[in-house]
């Protein structure tokens, strides 16, 4: 099995929204450290697991200066960024988001479902 990662920082903004009264609730910012892992069990034609060039753009790319909330259809906690994170490539089997030093999310693809 062949394994890359790709570490990105996304400067935006969000705001939660949230069962309990949080200063999370107000919009703020943060830089994101959102790691992309991803795995595959032969190489492409080009010899990859997939373009480092191609996971920025589909992530940075979309996400990079923007208000999280206009773009993803969902409530953009941590954990909820990571899950679509996972959705956007098709080799990923894990991200990592942190949301400052201490505060990480993780999804993994469950194998065994
Ligand atoms: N499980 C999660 N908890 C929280 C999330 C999240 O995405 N998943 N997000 C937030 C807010 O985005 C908030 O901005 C985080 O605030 P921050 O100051 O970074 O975190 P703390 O309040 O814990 O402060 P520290 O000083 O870093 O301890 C909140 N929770």
């Amino acid at each position: 099995m062949y394994y890359i990662s790709k570490r990105m920082e996304i400067s935006g903004s969000h705001r939660l929204e949230l069962s309990y009264p949080s200063k999370c609730e107000n919009i703020h910012g943060h830089n994101w450290i959102v790691t992309v892992y991803c795995k595959a069990r032969t190489l492409n034609a080009d010899g990859m697991v997939c373009d480092f060039k191609h996971v920025k753009e589909k992530i940075h790319g979309v996400l990079d200066h923007k208000h999280i909330n206009d773009i993803l259809p969902f409530n953009p906690t941590a954990e909820n960024i990571a899950r679509w994170v996972v959705e956007q490539i098709p080799e990923c089997y894990k991200a990592e988001v942190q949301e400052s030093e201490g505060n990480v999310a993780m999804y993994v693809v469950d194998e065994d479902i």
